[in-house]
């Protein structure tokens, strides 16, 4: 069995809506995953200021939120982020923030990690912001596995981002694409499968 866990933050939806595809798309492909959030840093003042992003914390209250036992527990871990003027969102970087301790005895050496996000508009920074997560993978010794153009729903018009599934929101609240889901479904997919297949080779070697 190969654990996925999929963390993710979202404000108003779409990453959310993607993560959740990740999951179901993970199970499917035989893994037990993990569907969780990351930790609201914002002001409440500020969240309640905003209606749809009031609406979706409110939505999502009950989705747990990721702990550093998930992350030793998964063989992937799939991360999902809004771009912030062409970066992660800082509520995902906190998070990876407390890894300190894991990544100081080698434990996220080797798990399979990839990532996905959501803009406002095509050109809004998604690989700016996939790149930059990338950064620390690297740090830790993980196997990043982008999902290339390993499949022909990366063709798809909408898609075609080869560092990560990517969605356009035009700003709006869960508004992802249904190609963008397929893209998201595949990425999530191959990950399972190079981890499993790394996880076979290694118990062989
Ligand atoms: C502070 C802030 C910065 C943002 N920066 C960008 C950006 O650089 N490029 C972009 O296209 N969209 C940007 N957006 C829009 C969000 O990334 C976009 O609406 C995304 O789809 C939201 O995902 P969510 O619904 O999961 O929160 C920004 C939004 C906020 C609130």
């Amino acid at each position: 069995m190969t654990n996925v866990a999929v963390i993710y933050y979202s404000s108003t939806g779409n990453v959310h809506t993607m993560a959740k595809a990740a999951a179901e798309s993970a199970e499917k492909a035989g893994a037990e995953a993990r569907l969780l959030k990351v930790a609201e840093l914002a002001p409440a003042s500020v969240v309640a200021g905003n209606q749809a992003w009031a609406d979706h914390a409110a939505a999502t209250a009950d989705v747990a939120e990721a702990t550093l036992d998930d992350l030793e527990w998964a063989d992937v871990i799939l991360f999902g982020t809004p771009t912030r003027y062409g970066l992660p969102a800082a509520q995902l970087k906190q998070f990876i923030d407390t890894t300190g301790g894991l990544w100081f005895q080698g434990k996220l050496v080797n798990k399979v990690v990839s990532s996905f996000t959501s803009t406002s508009t095509a050109h809004g920074g998604q690989e700016s912001t996939l790149l930059a997560l990338n950064n620390t993978f690297y740090h830790w010794g993980s196997i990043i596995v982008a999902p290339g153009f390993a499949d022909a729903v990366q063709f798809d018009p909408a898609n075609g981002n080869p560092y990560g599934a990517s969605s356009i929101s035009g700003n709006n609240p869960d508004n992802v694409a249904e190609a963008n889901l397929a893209a998201v479904e595949f990425q999530a997919r191959r990950a399972v499968e190079i981890a499993a297949a790394l996880k076979r080779g290694f118990q062989a070697a």
